[in-house]
């Protein structure tokens, strides 16, 4: 267990590294053992150079700070972090599963049970969060991994703030950003929340809400709150009031979210025996 390493100076030769599990903006990430406890790691390594360059230091300071300070089990653990001449090197849980946007490619769009359990271990992670007074502010596809149990884990906190200290900067795409981002005004919490049901629509559609060829079409569709459902696949207007009411401000949201999915699997558990 490496958590009661934060005090450790960490260096490279504590690691062997296994393979790329992948390659983001500022980095790759690889599989990694620490020698001495064999515990397996997931090492995102970050050149200095492109932090410079992209002037994001100062946002990956406070997301170490942050995601460092969270202990939830659908949020990636952030254990420690080192650094040499030109690398910075975040030490981060595992997620077996990989990324959940190639699962959702790959299944095209899921399961009202699958999603009703994603998008509520979301809210559990956000409710959390909240309660800590950090806000995500870029819950999208790319940044949810899955643990080797199917667990979801909320990994890149880089666009997270406390609220306290809200700044009106643009974040990644816009997909997933409701009005008040797009026109950069102050923001706090329910961003996470309108987030959080265009997700559930992603899940269960297969594209986000608002998605359009010009990124024009897709901000004035946002702001108008141009919220289209296609006829196929058929979904339960339980979760479309879900959506709407997320995508609509409403703040009892999450609670909505948790009702939905006990029942939800309330309904399935009293039609088929649990398989
Ligand atoms: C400033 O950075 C903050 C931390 O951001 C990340 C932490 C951990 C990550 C990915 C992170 O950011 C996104 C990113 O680098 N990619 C999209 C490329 C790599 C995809 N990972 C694939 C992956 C598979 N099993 C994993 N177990 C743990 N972490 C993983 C992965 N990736």
């Amino acid at each position: 267990e490496v958590s009661g390493a934060e005090k450790k100076r960490w260096t490279l030769n504590d690691f062997d590294i296994g393979k790329p599990l992948g390659r983001g903006k500022f980095g790759h990430v690889y599989l990694a053992r620490e020698k001495r406890s064999n515990h397996i790691v997931a090492l995102k390594v970050l050149f200095k150079s492109q932090l410079q360059q992209s002037q994001v230091e100062h946002q990956l300071r406070r997301e170490v700070e942050i995601q460092s300070h969270l202990r939830h089990p659908n949020i990636l653990r952030l254990y420690g972090y080192f650094y040499d001449q030109k690398r910075v090197y975040l030490i981060l849980e595992y997620a077996a599963k990989g990324e959940l946007y190639k699962e959702l490619q790959k299944c095209k769009y899921f399961s009202e049970r699958r999603a009703a359990t994603y998008v509520a271990s979301l809210a559990r992670a956000l409710i959390y969060c909240h309660g800590k007074h950090v806000i995500h502010r870029d819950i999208k596809p790319e940044n949810l991994l899955i643990g080797a149990q199917g667990e979801l884990k909320i990994a890149d906190f880089g666009w997270s703030v406390h609220t306290f200290n809200r700044r009106r900067t643009m974040c990644g795409t816009l997909d997933y950003l409701p009005p008040e981002m797009v026109e950069s005004v102050e923001h706090d919490a329910s961003v996470d929340i309108w987030s959080l049901g265009v997700l559930c629509y992603e899940f269960l559609y297969g594209v986000p809400p608002f998605e359009a060829k010009e990124h024009s079409d897709t901000y004035r569709r946002i702001v108008q709150v141009d919220l289209k459902f296609p006829l196929k696949p058929i979904v339960s207007s339980a979760a479309k009031d879900l959506i709407s009411q997320s995508i609509n401000g409403s703040h009892q949201f999450s609670i909505e979210i948790l009702k939905y999915v006990d029942n939800d699997i309330r309904l399935k558990s009293m039609t088929k025996p649990m398989q």
